[in-house]
């Protein structure tokens, strides 16, 4: 049998929404993010908060090997103009981290997913554009 993706692994569309719901809404009420940045605590206002999940679900499907359905702009431009710096980038990526402990993903699915986050380092980081 070939080898299940990511995106199998993970459980598919509705598991990796919810995961995306969750963590969406730990990020929107992230103090140390939202004192961070004005641009970023703006975008934190609810009338976007739909349309984030979808968008961090779709890019998630995709870059897990699962369907190509993500609609949005690429890492590097979506980030470009918000001038984040490694510290936000780390902030996020431990509340990205902290949810899959919490819905009980395996370690070995978590550090797999977390090599993606990291992949897109460099592109999501104004400093090092
Ligand atoms: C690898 C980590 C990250 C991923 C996977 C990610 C994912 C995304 C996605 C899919 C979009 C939507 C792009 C579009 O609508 O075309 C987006 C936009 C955005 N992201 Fe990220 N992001 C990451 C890191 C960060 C960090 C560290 C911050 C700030 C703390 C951040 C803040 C934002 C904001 C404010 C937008 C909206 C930009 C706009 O519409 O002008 N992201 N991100």
């Amino acid at each position: 049998m070939a080898e299940q993706t990511l995106y199998e692994r993970l459980g598919g569309a509705y598991a990796i929404a919810g995961a995306v719901d969750y963590l969406i809404d730990r990020l929107h009420t992230n103090a140390t993010l939202n004192n961070a940045n004005d641009k970023v605590q703006e975008f934190h206002a609810d009338q976007y908060k739909a349309g984030y999940k979808f968008m961090v679900t779709a890019w998630s499907i995709e870059k897990t090997g699962g369907p190509a359905c993500y609609p949005g702009r690429d890492m590097f431009e979506a980030h470009k103009d918000l001038g984040l710096t490694d510290y936000e980038f780390d902030v996020t990526a431990h509340e990205i981290r902290n949810t899959l402990y919490q819905l009980g993903v395996p370690r070995q699915e978590v550090g797999e997913f977390m090599d993606i986050i990291e992949s897109y380092r460099t592109m999501v980081v104004a400093e090092a554009a």
